[in-house]
């Protein structure tokens, strides 16, 4: 079959999308992989399908597909591209949108200077959400919050919550040096996490700003990830470590993130870049 795609990027975290807006969606895993594949295909971080929306509390409902076929909840990055899109394919005339994940409604502003900031929904932080068994750990508690020492980790400590996919998030002195080649998919593939995880490696610069990279669950180190930076952010924040606006500086780019606490959304700023049109034979 022949596919028309569009390649772009966020902060380096690059997506091949395709508009099933027209007819449906239906690429086999194994095509998936292709498409994601850097050498054999176009080459990806995630695939994002776009869909109509389901009812008419949203715009439009978009698939997230790591570059292994595999299905997830949520993709930050990928949420700003898919409004950057939805915008400059004119299939839609808003510019403040309404999508529909697997299991969040997100609402997406297309800003005036090209930026999208997208409300993530609330952290959650129930361990049956990710899904995480800590029995027989013992937290450690920081200004109240847990973190969790992962068995053989060499001591490492990781706070685990949920942006609607799975995060364990330490901090460390140095992300360059962090061991996040090789840390990061043991803690990805760690028995705790019966869905696996995405590990992020945190460096706390000032209470307003940090350096992250991310062991992304399938893709391994991305240059950014957007669900990563809000889980870093509100792990920070819940630790007494940061204020309640962030500038998260990926190995991509710059995100801003916010959060006010408790139940509130957490709210993330960053860039969405098209990049090309293509079509390939899959
Ligand atoms: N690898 C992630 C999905 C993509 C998340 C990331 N690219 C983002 O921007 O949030 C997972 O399996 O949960």
């Amino acid at each position: 079959m022949r596919l028309r795609f569009t390649k772009m990027h966020g902060a380096g975290n690059d997506f091949v999308v395709i508009d099933a807006t027209r007819e449906p969606f239906s690429l086999t895993r194994e095509q998936m992989r292709r498409l994601g594949d850097r050498r054999f295909g176009v080459g990806c971080d995630q695939i994002l399908v776009i869909e109509p929306g389901s009812d008419a509390g949203a715009d439009f409902r978009y698939r997230i597909f790591n570059n292994t076929g595999d299905e997830v909840e949520h993709c930050g990055n990928g949420a700003r591209c898919f409004v950057r899109f939805v915008v400059d394919a004119a299939l839609t005339d808003k510019r403040e949108i309404r999508v529909d994940t697997m299991n969040r409604r997100l609402l997406l502003k297309l800003q005036d200077d090209g930026r999208v900031t997208v409300d993530m929904g609330a952290p959650v932080f129930e361990h049956a959400a990710l899904p995480f068994d800590a029995s027989g750990l013992k937290p450690r508690l920081v200004n109240g919050f847990e973190l969790w020492p992962l068995d053989e980790l060499q001591g490492a400590e990781v706070a685990v919550l949920s942006m609607g996919n799975p995060h364990a998030v330490q901090r460390v002195d140095d992300v360059e040096t962090a061991p996040v080649l090789t840390q990061g998919p043991l803690i990805e593939r760690h028995a705790r996490f019966a869905k696996r995880v995405n590990a992020g490696f945190m460096q706390v610069l000032a209470r307003d700003r940090i350096a992250l990279r991310v062991y992304e669950r399938d893709a391994g180190e991305t240059l950014a990830c957007g669900t990563g930076a809000c889980a870093a952010v509100v792990a920070g924040i819940r630790a007494g470590w940061l204020d309640g606006a962030v500038e998260v500086q990926t190995r991509g780019g710059l995100l801003k993130i916010e959060w006010a606490g408790g139940q509130s959304p957490v709210l993330m700023t960053g860039p969405a870049t098209k990049v090309f049109d293509g079509e390939i034979a899959l």
